[in-house]
């Protein structure tokens, strides 16, 4: 992740530098107070009631509301090259829906393909967003080979540009093996970084493709099919078990399974250090859409690791969250539109990988954590916002709504609803896993909350 750089955009240079957030209930990760806000050039100055604050301060009221930190979605793909496109949003529409669905800050990956130079890559991913982020933003770094060359730009990374966090792929053409994984979990213990790695067994899924093929399952049905959740969980654990060699801690993204997150959490209970990341979609939707007929549909929920079909999954995996199994939530963003999932017509390994959620991943584990009763608002907040800022350097500049904290501040309302529809979403993509159609009966139409009076509020900064 990279060291964010402040920038005060226009409009907080002007008179609206002051302002108020009167008569609203503040949710941090430990506590909710009535209390009111005042921020002065994107900073929380004062927290309390009655509050004596300059004359000319602009009020907003957030009777009935809650006032709590802007999400960090610490799993972001925007203009990612990936399987012989693109996806379709970039650092400008990518970050505008996620303010729109009330997330303040996303952390995306520089992706850098074998045998390039990481700083190159950085500065090309900088050069990239930095013209267009509509919110604050920062960088994780993949580890696509290893040399000793890797380990000198990572380290050149972490001290001249602040990443502390980089990844690592299991699967995919791209993936390290046993030895570069240690490496690599070797060099982030070295440096003090976070060390994060997709687990899944990239080799068990090549073969597994190979039959399924021959066999003649070519549809996206084929695609969970050719990594079902053994192959996660075993990653998960050889992942956690190379990481416990060099004593690593390990951040594991998009745990996507029940077995995997029983696998993260043995590991766990022996000893090893491990944090996991579920996704929104895991917890809003489920694998049984990819045997919908309609290929839009269906290939409209490829990611991987899969969407799991045993319909009990996003509920197993909100509990999970509430009982502190799995630590935080992200979208892994990574959207392509229907044309380009198109290029899988006829061999669903060729589907390009990836889903929506920036925009909808608040209100999605609004609905299905807080509104179902699974968690509290407090725990909301520790899994959207607070346990990523803390996991990558942030807190308490972000995550939490405290004197001297970036006014990162979202104001909810937790009686709004809304629909939610690639229609009417701020997203480019023409798909949207959570817009659910009649065409089962047993989905009903989904509402989600809204925040404030259509937008969310937040006071931001953006990096340059
Ligand atoms: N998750 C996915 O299917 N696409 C994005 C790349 C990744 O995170 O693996
Ligand atoms: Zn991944
Ligand atoms: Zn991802």
């Amino acid at each position: 992740m990279s060291t964010p750089v402040k920038k005060v955009p226009i409009h907080l240079q002007s008179a609206q530098n002051r302002l108020l957030i009167k008569n609203g209930k503040v949710v941090n990760e430990d506590e909710i107070i009535e209390e009111d806000v005042y921020i002065e050039d994107g900073i929380i100055k004062q927290l309390g009631r009655n509050l004596i604050i300059p004359g000319g301060t602009r009020v907003i009221d957030a009777r009935g509301k809650l006032v709590i930190p802007g999400g960090i979605d610490p799993h972001t793909h925007f203009e990612f090259e990936f399987m012989n496109t693109t996806t379709v949003d970039d650092f400008y529409q990518g970050t505008k829906a996620a303010v729109a669905g009330g997330t303040t800050m996303i952390i995306d990956f520089v992706f850098v393909k074998k045998g390039e130079s990481l700083l190159d890559a950085y500065y090309s991913y900088r050069q990239k967003a930095d013209e267009k982020v509509c919110c604050d933003y920062a960088l994780h770094v993949i580890i696509s080979y290893w040399s000793d060359r890797v380990f000198e730009e990572m380290s050149i990374l972490c001290s001249e540009h602040g990443v502390n966090s980089f990844k690592a792929f299991m699967a995919y053409s791209f993936m390290l093996d046993d030895s570069e994984l240690y490496s690599a979990f070797e060099a982030c213990k070295k440096l003090g970084a976070v060390a994060m790695v997709h687990a899944e067994n990239g080799s068990i899924i090549f073969k597994n493709t190979e039959k399924l093929l021959a066999k003649g399952i070519t549809g996206p049905e084929g695609h969970e099919l050719s990594r079902p959740e053994e192959v996660e969980a075993e990653a998960v654990n050889r992942a956690c078990t190379i990481a416990n060699q060099v004593n690593c801690p390990l951040y594991i993204v998009h745990v996507m399974s029940k077995s995997a997150t029983v696998a993260l959490v043995q590991a766990r209970n022996r000893g090893v250090r491990v944090i996991g990341e579920t996704l929104a979609a895991a917890l809003g939707t489920d694998g049984s859409h990819c045997n919908h007929s309609c290929f839009q549909h269906s290939a409209g929920h490829v990611i991987s690791p899969p969407l799991r079909p045993d319909p009990m999954t996003p509920q197993y995996l909100m509990n999970y969250l509430a009982q502190n199994d799995l630590q935080l939530t992200g979208s892994d963003n990574c959207t392509f539109s229907t044309r380009q999932k198109e290029v899988g017509l006829n061999d669903f390994s060729k589907i390009p990988n990836g889903v929506n959620g920036v925009e909808d991943r608040m209100s999605v584990i609004w609905e299905k954590g807080v509104h179902s009763g699974i968690i509290d608002p407090c725990r909301f907040v520790a899994i959207t916002s607070s346990t990523a800022a803390k996991i990558f350097n942030l807190y308490p500049r972000k995550g939490c709504i405290a004197t001297g904290s970036d006014a990162d501040i979202v104001i909810w309302n937790p009686n709004k609803t809304r629909t939610i529809s690639a229609k009417t979403h701020h997203q480019a993509v023409d798909f949207n896993i959570f817009e659910v159609l009649d065409y089962q009966q047993k989905y009903a139409i989904m509402k989600t909350h809204l925040i404030g009076n259509g937008m969310p509020r937040c006071s931001r900064v953006c990096y340059s």
